[in-house]
């Protein structure tokens, strides 16, 4: 049992269906933590590898360990801390993931995605990702902050998608249209803020796409992903902005380009752990300041809502 099979009667044409996300084990989550928090956060934050130092931005926070949570799974990645916070982030609720799920940790894409749909449930109407990332633009350098324009969801020119399946509307429609998946206004709002903060040059804008790892790619890989237009590669991300989009949500997501792409067999160099690691912690206290004026930003628009 993954906590994510159907609990309620089918039809067998349904039942063979067997891979796709369900209603009431997702709810059973939200249902769990909506009775343990007086939070009704309508901002959520996913922090990326490196980056659950988010969560100290975060006060008088309700902590919820991802292993107490029903049906939820348990980070195992390199700086993911595999804990949920509700609190208060400049003066807005927020809900944040210190962690998130990854395809080489050998969860599903309907796993992986999954806390999203529980955020959907919870009430959270836009959501911040943040993810480590290399840079194949050769015009990005290592620090520089990459906001996503678009993604390639090379899993999903194979049919590994976690929107696939049964259509239960209570997740949104089974088809719709993601030419603008990531809110331009965020965009727009991020590097005015970068720019307020002198940060302006290590504003980047551009197409993000994810393989399945743990191994970071080759060099034969990282030119075949150059060719299709692809600007900073990472593990995560386009499974949680595609089922943001579907369930109705505002996205803004960015790539913290934490290491350059290596392609030239020449250089003895490769990426590694520990150089992620070390830039998210070199950029960790301007993503502080960024990712709050964000949320600020977001909580004024939602709190109409
Ligand atoms: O969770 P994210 O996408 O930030 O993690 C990236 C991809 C790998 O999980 C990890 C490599 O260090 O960073
Ligand atoms: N796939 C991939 N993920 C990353 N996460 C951080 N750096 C990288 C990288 O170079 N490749």
């Amino acid at each position: 049992m993954n906590g994510l099979e159907r609990t309620d009667g089918d039809s067998p044409v349904n039942e063979m269906r067997n891979q796709s996300m369900h209603f009431e084990p997702v709810n059973e989550s939200a249902q769990y933590l909506l009775q343990r928090t007086k939070y009704r956060p309508k901002v959520a934050v996913i922090c990326g590898s490196g980056l659950a130092t988010l969560g100290t931005l975060v006060e008088k926070p309700d902590v919820f360990p991802y292993e107490d949570i029903p049906n939820f799974p348990v980070s195992t990645a390199p700086g993911h801390k595999s804990r949920l916070l509700f609190g208060i982030l400049n003066g807005v609720q927020v809900m944040l993931m210190q962690g998130r799920f990854h395809l080489y940790e050998g969860y599903s894409i309907y796993m992986c995605a999954m806390p999203v749909r529980v955020m959907h449930l919870v009430g959270i109407k836009s959501l911040i990702v943040s993810n480590a990332a290399g840079g194949l633009n050769s015009k990005f350098k290592v620090g520089d902050v990459m906001m996503l324009q678009d993604h390639v969801n090379l899993q999903g020119f194979v049919g590994i998608n976690p929107l696939a399946g049964r259509t239960d509307t209570r997740f949104g429609p089974h088809f719709f249209a993601t030419n603008h998946a990531y809110d331009r206004k965020w965009r727009a709002k991020c590097r005015q803020i970068m720019e307020d903060l002198g940060l302006g040059d290590h504003c980047r804008e551009g197409v993000y796409s994810m393989v399945g790892g743990p191994n970071f790619e080759t060099p034969a890989e990282l030119r075949l992903l150059r060719m299709l237009g692809i600007d900073a590669i990472g593990m995560s991300t386009v499974h949680e902005a595609l089922t943001a989009v579907q369930c109705g949500m505002s996205l803004f997501a960015f790539s913290l380009i934490t290491n350059a792409c290596i392609t030239d067999y020449e250089v003895d160099q490769g990426a590694s752990v520990a150089e992620v690691m070390e830039t998210a912690h070199n950029r960790e206290e301007d993503l502080k300041i960024i990712v709050g004026r964000l949320v600020a930003a977001m909580g004024s628009e939602t709190q109409a809502l």
